[in-house]
């Protein structure tokens, strides 16, 4: 596993709310127990990107969403681009080409590329409707391994596949796992869910959680609870 310095980066916390407005005073409802936002189709479609200029700015970490993928010359390009903004971590889907392109457009920059392998709202019967051979386990697997190859920095997947990616992966690579519920918490679309604590004993980095604090009653109790398990797990 990679070092993380500051405990409070492993909890990312996705502002999956309808404009710039609501995030900034998420952000400020949660203060300084959380330091590392994701920022999605959502927002990133309503001024997000500015946003995440902002955040940087003000010394957050920024992990931006976007899941690209195209032929591989329109993400390179893609890619260059938003090596300006200064965020942490950047999605693309984990298809070979993409993956090949996107290392390419990162180019010597900082920014951290993460390859989406199974979506953790898909379970086998969802990829065979979408045309998959292959169970959820061994596409991870699989994909996993072609970003290895490809030079990507980091993996999604659900925290359920940590430890089938890590042995694929090695240590220096990162796992980035979302579909996270603490207990009591409705699932919602996720099929493939894992407690905060089950995550960071599995040996995942960094837990993507979304709506169990941004609807939370108290997001800032919610994300200190999360953060409480994730500390005690560590
Ligand atoms: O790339 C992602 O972040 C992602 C990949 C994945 O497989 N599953 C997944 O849920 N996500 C994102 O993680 C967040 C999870 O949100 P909640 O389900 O509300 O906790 C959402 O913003 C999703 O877009």
């Amino acid at each position: 596993m990679q070092k993380i310095n500051d405990v409070r980066d492993r909890l990312i916390v996705a502002l999956d709310v309808p404009t710039v407005w609501d995030a900034y005073r998420l952000v400020s409802t949660l203060g300084d127990g959380v330091t590392f936002y994701k920022i999605g189709y959502r927002l990133a479609f309503a001024g997000g990107l500015d946003l995440a200029r902002q955040l940087v700015a003000e010394g957050k970490k920024v992990f931006l969403d976007l899941k690209l993928h195209d032929i591989g010359n329109t993400v390179t390009e893609g890619v260059e681009s938003l090596t300006k903004l200064g965020v942490t971590f950047l999605t693309v889907h984990a298809y070979p080409q993409t993956m090949r392109g996107a290392v390419e457009g990162r180019g010597d920059a900082a920014l951290k590329l993460l390859a989406v392998t199974a979506l953790t709202s898909y379970d086998d019967g969802d990829l065979r409707d979408a045309g998959y051979g292959l169970a959820v386990r061994d596409l991870v697997r699989l994909r996993a391994e072609q970003a290895r190859i490809a030079g990507i920095d980091g993996i999604v997947c659900s925290a359920a596949e940590t430890e089938i990616v890590r042995d694929v992966i090695g240590k220096d690579m990162l796992i980035v796992t979302p579909g996270i519920r603490p207990s009591g918490s409705a699932a919602g679309d996720q099929k493939r869910t894992l407690t905060p604590a089950e995550a960071i004993r599995i040996g995942a980095d960094h837990l993507v959680v979304g709506r169990p604090i941004v609807r939370a009653a108290d997001p800032r109790a919610a994300a200190g609870a999360v953060m409480d398990e994730i500390v005690a797990a560590s």
